[in-house]
């Protein structure tokens, strides 16, 4: 790895390994700082609501394991930080801002389909939240299938495909690393409300009609803005709504 690597992030590249999250949970307790876990090949790679995440050679997947968390409560925010690293590492690498965009709560799209998600999972010592796992998944050079998505999803699109740049993996971290870094930076000095407003600048489809699936509600109101913990805030007929976890269909 060459590049300005950020102070106090561990590196670990690894070759084939069921998911790098398993390797995040696996690992984290011998860990002393944050450290990127990098895989070339998984073989039961997962996204969110225990779907499957296709991860074809050439495509980035990393977790980066933040082993001990000083603030617990605001473990889920960290999925802003990851979508603003990947929003600032796409703009660098590419100098397109214009073609990519952030879907509350975790995803990057590049011309309106998905090119990255992000996957945050607990890690907890004896019941208690003490760390966290982001996985973070890119289609650098291929998109799987569109049979590969639910229903009403937004197709998966690739950054070599949408815009014939080829960027390997280890590129992609030398980008991506850095820009995490000053996020979380931010977000220890300054507050959530940096990254919301930063965030909010770059949302997807801010002021529209959209509907969020829940495990048992589906919610169809305006897109009005993300609250100050990061939820999604709907007006709807029957009033405003703030969703803490769910998918978004446009
Ligand atoms: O559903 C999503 O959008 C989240 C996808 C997250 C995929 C990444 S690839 C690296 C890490 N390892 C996994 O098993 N999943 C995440």
């Amino acid at each position: 790895m060459s590049g300005t690597w950020p102070p106090g992030y561990g590196y670990l590249p690894l070759g084939e390994v069921t998911s790098t999250l398993d390797e995040g949970r696996a690992r984290a307790g011998a860990m002393t700082g944050p450290t990127w876990i990098t895989a070339t090949h998984q073989t039961q790679a997962r996204g969110r609501r225990g779907r499957a995440w296709a991860h074809p050679a050439g495509n980035f997947a990393a977790t980066l394991v933040l082993p001990r968390l000083d603030d617990p409560d605001s473990a889920a925010l960290r999925s802003f930080v990851a979508a603003l690293a990947l929003d600032e590492a796409f703009t660098m690498l590419t100098g397109r801002a214009d073609a990519f965009a952030l879907k509350w709560p975790n995803d990057v799209l590049l011309n309106g389909g998905k090119v990255a998600g992000i996957l945050l999972e607990s890690l907890t010592t004896r019941g208690r939240l003490t760390g966290l796992s982001i996985g973070i998944g890119v289609n650098l050079a291929h998109a799987p299938g569109g049979d590969a998505v639910e229903p009403g999803a937004l197709p998966p699109v690739s950054l070599m495909g949408e815009t014939g740049l080829a960027v390997s993996p280890e590129d992609f971290l030398e980008a991506l690393a850095p820009a995490y870094a000053r996020w979380e930076g931010q977000l220890a000095t300054y507050g959530f409300e940096s990254l919301r407003t930063a965030w909010l600048a770059r949302a997807a489809r801010l002021g529209d009609q959209v509907t969020a699936r829940l495990p048992n509600e589906e919610i169809t109101g305006t897109f009005r803005t993300v609250d100050a913990t990061g939820q999604l805030v709907l007006s709807t007929p029957k009033g405003e709504r703030c969703i803490a976890a769910g998918d978004v269909f446009f």
